[in-house]
């Protein structure tokens, strides 16, 4: 059972305010708890309102690293680059971007194991991982398609892998590399956060089919032991 808590927004200046106000805490909280603190940030259009606003908290951003939930696989100059988008927002802060995508990898999978060999290199679990939600049901990078499975049932450790969207998104039609589901479940928190009314019941189907669910957000969140907050804005 997915133990799912809405938070609904009158307007998107709410939601920007109540998210950047949310992971402005996380942050905080892991700072004083830890010392450091990572976080998982998707890519895609929805976040970069939130991203500059939450860029303006008074934060110790050079203790802070931030690692995309997902990244298409593009070079860092390419507008399609998730990575970028934050590190244009995050690095005049002084936060830590990591970067994932390798340029020697030879096709997608490799991409996948140069991902993941890069993020062993953090202390794990990150202290927030924060998931966007697409029109066709991904998620971070896992789609429908030949690699689905790699992503849902990757083994414990492995933290990213390598996958082919079928049918490519038209928005940015690129074999990218993702946090697989066990990665993206062991955050200390999860979060969701979407707009519009057509992903709210996209979502609302995929949650109440949980792992039974043909959109591959129902199956990801369906194995969740932690309650996951989602904010939305028509
Ligand atoms: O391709 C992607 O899309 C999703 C959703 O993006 P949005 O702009 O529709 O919210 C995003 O969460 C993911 O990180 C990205 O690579």
């Amino acid at each position: 059972m997915i133990e799912a808590e809405w938070w609904d927004y009158e307007d998107s200046s709410e939601l920007i305010e109540a998210v950047a106000g949310d992971v402005g805490f996380i942050i905080e909280s892991a700072l004083d708890a830890r010392g450091s603190c990572l976080i998982a940030l998707p890519g895609g259009q929805t976040p970069l309102p939130i991203y500059e606003k939450l860029a303006k908290a008074k934060l110790d951003w050079k203790k802070v690293t931030i690692i995309p939930t997902d990244e298409r696989i593009v070079a860092m100059t390419d507008p399609l680059s998730n990575a970028a988008s934050i590190a244009r927002i995050f690095l005049p802060k002084g936060a830590r971007v990591i970067p994932v995508i390798s340029e020697k990898a030879p096709d997608y999978k490799s991409a996948g194991v140069a991902a993941d060999a890069r993020l062993q290199d953090f202390p794990w679990p990150p202290d927030l991982v924060w998931l966007g939600v697409g029109t066709d049901g991904h998620t971070a990078s896992i789609f429908a398609g030949p690699d689905l499975d790699d992503a849902l049932n990757a083994p414990k450790g492995r933290r990213m892998v390598g996958v082919m969207p079928d049918p490519l998104p038209p928005e940015a039609p690129v074999a990218r590399v993702t946090l697989t589901k066990n990665a993206i479940l062991s955050a200390r928190t999860l979060m969701l956060v979407l707009t519009g009314k057509e992903k709210k019941k996209l979502l609302e189907k995929a949650i109440k089919e949980g792992a039974g669910s043909s959109l591959p957000v129902g199956r990801v969140l369906a194995d969740a032991e932690q309650a996951i907050d989602i904010h939305w804005s028509a």
